[in-house]
């Protein structure tokens, strides 16, 4: 498959460049210094786009490959793809379901945990050496708390699970209720935030998703309540979430991912109750490499007249 031009959006990891190599003309947008320039010069024989959960094909970009017949996303997260203009001209979608839904909802628990229980904070109490000065303080418990989950799908569903086993009573918000499990439904996030103890935002992002966690669900959370995200930046209204931590109207936050990545509001910086990681949820070798696999097997299949792995469209 040598003369099939991909265009690759970003840098990923060295293994998934590799194996694009292996087999595939790859064309790295980002090494060239005027990227419209970039995709005008090779839009008549880009077939496929390999991007990420924040690097997909726009309108725009769709619109200038004319020959354009797949998009491969190393991601579960595909709100940076134009799926309707994709639906629209016959080009295929695949993403990376499943194989990273483990990794997510371990994060998800983990960030709960260091907020709760303060793990960030109280390893910088030991480097510091402000242990030979006294104990640290106490922190607040996990089992038995109310986890209330935004989006009951694969990745909520596994955190769900998980939570289960700390003795957590469940409940969710989805736009339906789901018939198959014995989990509290809320019909709005509202309620759940009003209802639950710790709030995880795992839908997918959407227009209709967006903001979904305003400053009237923060207030509903609470000062003693923790907001929990794996999801998307644009699902928490930012600036609210700022205030509300700052003035004390929500309890902490342990947040993987922001609106404006990698900005990350410096007010943020000197809160305890809040846990900041880098956009990490499948960053582990093991499962990068699972997703590197689908990526790679999926513009193999497609070229190959075979069935997609993990089509979305
Ligand atoms: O954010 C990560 C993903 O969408 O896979």
């Amino acid at each position: 498959m040598e003369s099939i031009d991909v265009l690759m959006l970003c840098p990923m990891i060295s293994y998934l460049e590799q194996e694009l190599d292996r087999r595939f003309n790859v064309l790295k947008l980002w090494t060239a210094p005027e990227k419209s320039q970039f995709i005008k010069d090779h839009s008549a024989t880009i077939r496929a786009i390999a991007g990420d959960g924040g690097h997909g094909a726009d309108a725009e970009m769709i619109e200038a490959l004319p020959r354009l017949e797949i998009v491969s996303s190393f991601s579960v997260g595909v709100d940076k793809i134009d799926l309707e203009k994709c639906r629209e001209k016959g080009i295929r979608v695949t993403y990376t379901p499943d194989v990273l839904t483990d990794e997510v909802a371990d994060l998800a628990i983990g960030l709960i945990m260091a907020v709760l229980r303060r793990l960030c904070e109280s390893d910088r109490y030991v480097r510091s050496g402000k242990w030979k000065k006294g104990d640290f303080k106490l922190t607040t418990k996990f089992t038995g708390k109310t986890v209330g989950i935004i989006g009951l799908g694969r990745i909520g569903m596994a955190i769900a699970k998980r939570a289960e086993a700390f003795n957590c009573p469940i409940c969710y918000y989805s736009r339906t209720e789901k018939p198959d499990t014995k989990y509290k439904y809320y019909p709005s996030v509202l309620e759940l935030a009003s209802n639950c103890e710790i709030l995880v935002v795992a839908c997918s992002l959407t227009a209709e998703t967006r903001h979904i966690v305003n400053r009237e669900v923060m207030n509903a959370l609470g000062p003693k309540g923790v907001l929990i995200n794996i999801g998307r930046g644009p699902h928490i209204d930012e600036p609210e979430l700022v205030s509300a931590l700052v003035e004390g109207r929500l309890g902490g936050a342990g947040l993987d991912v922001y609106e404006h990545e990698p900005e990350v509001p410096e007010e943020l910086f000197g809160l305890e109750n809040v846990v900041l990681l880098p956009h990490v949820g499948t960053a582990t070798v093991e499962t990068r490499k699972a997703m590197a696999d689908l990526v790679v097997g999926n513009l193999e299949a497609h070229f190959s007249n075979k069935p997609l792995l993990t089509p979305l469209v």
